[in-house]
């Protein structure tokens, strides 16, 4: 893909012709990219919640001397920091050679608030891979709950394996993670105390660990034991593969990496949402009666995000699938303006039931950008 000489303004000015042929197709204003001049960054705190008051603070003020740059906590969204200059490198920082903050988009912290995750909850993560939101899930349902991460790559997988034991510290974290076809999983929540080694020895299987089944961390128990639970999950999280044009870091590693990384998304774009829509149905079918989906992506594409859910909600009724407000009882809203979603090609009643989902915008939410929809399983199908 070559780039374009001129044409448009701002950062858009060096966008190949294919990427502003999609982005007029789908209605997406360039402007939009000129935030990455302006943005902050975003760190994640790991293992946020175990930390006193005093040990943030002086994490914070750790970032800020290594940063050289104003660094605050992000209200209403715990754990997550604020660091003025974007142009921040990780390396620059000891907290991240440390393994106690790692780089992570404040909207992706909202997405995973949006799927209010208790203790004890078992989790599915249809996309999980290269982890952050994954981590982020894992310690919100220690001690006892699970995550059960899946992405079709092997190699990001093994990306996702690197981050949990990196991060799992002394918490034990219990984390299931599969290198599958997300559209098709089908392995259901883990058993019951499926971690723990006395249940593994009354079930008889304590050294029935499988080679080439699933990777389970912290500890690696039992994989073929947890792997054959019959209860369907709690939460489930499709973060779905997307063409990643809201991503403000993904636009900017292909401006500095090169755009033919981002020709190859863009090429795939048109059979996404079908994809979509398949991981949307298959995270649908393991998720318990009473259970919340989150979908979410980071493209802008309303033919990726309002339009697969309007797809998925035809196919699925009020009384069965229920759009609910990205932000309740589960997660005050943070004061973090959100866009509403875009009402898409779609009969009233389907597009009447879109509305409580919310776009975060570089310009309007000053993060980069993400869809999220948060969808109750009223009955079984
Ligand atoms: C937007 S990224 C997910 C980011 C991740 N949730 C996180 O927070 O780090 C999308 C992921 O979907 C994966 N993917 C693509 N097709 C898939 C499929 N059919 N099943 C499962 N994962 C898939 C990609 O390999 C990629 O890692």
């Amino acid at each position: 893909m070559e780039s374009r000489p001129g044409g448009a303004a701002g950062m858009a000015a060096n966008f190949p012709e294919q990427f502003l042929v999609f982005l007029r197709e789908n209605n997406i204003d360039p402007g939009v990219y000129d935030a990455c001049e302006t943005l902050p960054r975003y760190l994640r705190i790991v293992q946020h919640g175990e930390r006193s008051s005093e040990e943030v603070l002086a994490l914070v003020e750790q970032v800020r001397r290594d940063a050289r740059c104003e660094v605050a906590e992000v209200a209403g969204v715990p754990g997550f920091l604020r660091v003025a200059d974007r142009a921040v490198r990780l390396s620059q920082l000891q907290a991240h050679a440390s393994g106690d903050v790692v780089g992570m988009d404040v909207s992706s912290g909202v997405a995973v608030l949006a799927l209010g995750v208790e203790p004890g909850h078992n989790v599915l993560d249809l996309c999980c891979a290269p982890g952050a939101k994954l981590l982020c899930l894992a310690e919100g349902v220690a001690p006892a709950g699970s995550v059960t991460g899946v992405d079709v790559s092997p190699a990001r997988i093994a990306t996702c394996r690197s981050l949990v034991k990196r991060h799992a510290g002394s918490a034990r974290m219990l984390v299931r993670l599969y290198a599958e076809d997300g559209a098709v999983f089908s392995a259901r929540a883990p058993r019951d105390r499926w971690w723990d080694p006395q249940a593994l020895r009354d079930s008889g299987r304590g050294r029935q660990q499988q080679r080439g089944g699933p990777w389970c961390g912290s500890r690696l128990l039992g994989t073929e034991y947890a792997a054959s639970g019959g209860e369907l999950y709690d939460r489930v999280l499709v973060d779905a593969e997307c063409t990643h044009d809201g991503s403000l870091a993904h636009i900017e590693k292909y401006r500095d990496l090169g755009w033919h990384l981002l020709a190859t998304q863009l090429n795939r774009g048109p059979d996404v949402p079908a994809l979509q829509l398949r991981l949307l149905e298959n995270g649908w079918r393991l998720l318990r009666t009473g259970g919340v989906l989150v979908y979410s992506t980071c493209s802008l594409a309303a033919a990726q995000n309002e339009c697969v859910l309007a797809a998925f909600l035809a196919r699925h009724p009020a009384d069965e699938a229920r759009l609910e407000p990205v932000f309740g009882e589960h997660c005050r809203r943070p004061p973090i303006p959100v866009l509403p979603a875009q009402a898409p090609p779609a009969p009233g009643d389907v597009r009447g039931r879109l509305q409580h989902a919310v776009r975060l915008d570089p310009r309007v939410s000053g993060t980069s950008g993400l869809f999220i929809a948060r969808i109750r399983k009223l009955r079984g199908v």
